[in-house]
């Protein structure tokens, strides 16, 4: 399971929790300008907007998991298992392989309106990156400050729902995410008023009763309701350090701690917890064992280079003893 959102202070953020019970050794990693994007059935771009993310590297190709751009354009895969429904190639359209769509997206536009239209013929195709690397079923979010939209490749083709949200989870299809949060709109943050009958002396015991059915367990409709319910009222000023820890409470209402959900003889964990400042191209991020933040900033790097700048994750736990 996974879970991105976007949380807007000063600057706007972006990030997601990778949910896995293993690893494809990923690494935060910085294509620059002049890196030679190669596509399978589009034009390479050989040159094209800088971005940084979380991402394989493998054959020298950054798989990326999410990413942003330095026009601040931001974009997800997350897991969709068994809707993901990619496209045997065709004449028509543009046929964009699932492992290409981020870089092709953040190689290429600034804004998600810019997206919307470009999508109107794009097929998302069943090509494998290699034999290692099949297909993954995912779909995406993709965010600019102002608007997200969730991209997904189905049975009937390509849908792009907006997302007012700006939350995505996994299964099952957007439409059925965002017509279930009907079913939370009397949570509130506030006490609540006793509707229930005026015959029964209700006491307002604790802190929290007006959010009193809010979900807790880790599916992915659950986690859908959590996130957006914390991040549609999140709170913070407006620094870098109290809009990220802001972020990593958005994600950690939701993370998943190892021993809740299991998978034969494997447990799946929160691997990494991701915020990237859009504005300022800097990627946060922490693992599972590591609850530090570690930053790496894309403008440290030379972004007219051609080279890939990857950093592999601090994945130890850095304790600071105060005495
Ligand atoms: C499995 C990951 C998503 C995590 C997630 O949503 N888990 C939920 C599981 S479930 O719904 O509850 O079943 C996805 C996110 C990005 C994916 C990776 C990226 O797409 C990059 C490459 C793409 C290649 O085609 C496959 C390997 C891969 C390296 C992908 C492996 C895997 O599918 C990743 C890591």
């Amino acid at each position: 399971m996974c879970t991105a959102a976007n949380y807007t202070a000063k600057d706007h953020y972006f990030g997601r929790n990778l949910d896995l019970e293993y690893s494809y050794r990923e690494a935060v990693t910085v294509t620059p300008r002049n890196f030679p994007f190669e596509f399978r059935r589009v034009p390479s771009l050989k040159t094209h907007h800088a971005m940084i993310g979380m991402a394989t590297v493998a054959d020298g190709y950054p798989l990326y998991y999410d990413a942003t751009n330095e026009k601040g354009l931001s974009m997800a895969g997350l897991n969709f298992p068994d809707n993901a429904n990619y496209k045997p190639v065709s004449e028509d359209g543009t046929n964009v392989a699932s492992f290409e769509f981020i870089p092709w997206v953040l190689g290429q536009f600034e804004t998600v309106a810019q997206v919307r239209d470009a999508l109107s013929d794009v097929r998302i195709v069943d090509l494998a990156f290699s034999e290692e690397f099949p297909p993954s079923p995912l779909h995406w979010i993709i965010s600019d400050r102002d608007e997200s939209i969730t991209v997904e490749s189905v049975d009937e083709g390509l849908k792009v729902h907006d997302n007012p949200i700006q939350v995505l989870t996994n299964n099952p299809t957007f439409d059925i995410q965002l017509f279930n949060i009907n079913n939370y709109m009397s949570l509130s943050v506030d006490p609540p008023e006793p509707r229930f009958s005026k015959e029964i002396p209700f006491d307002t015991y604790s802190r929290g009763l007006g959010a009193v059915g809010l979900p807790g367990d880790l599916s992915s409709m659950s986690r859908f309701v959590k996130a957006a319910f914390t991040k549609v009222n999140s709170v913070s000023g407006e620094s870098e350090s109290e809009a990220i820890s802001q972020f990593f409470h958005i994600l950690g209402s939701v993370e998943q701690q190892r021993g809740c959900v299991r998978l034969d003889d494997k447990y799946e964990i929160t691997i990494y917890s991701s915020c990237c400042n859009t504005h300022k191209g800097i990627y946060y991020y922490r693992t599972y064992e590591n609850s530090q933040i570690t930053g790496v900033d894309m403008h440290k790097e030379d972004l007219d280079g051609s080279e890939l700048a990857s950093y592999p994750l601090v994945k130890s736990q850095q304790v600071l003893m105060q005495n």
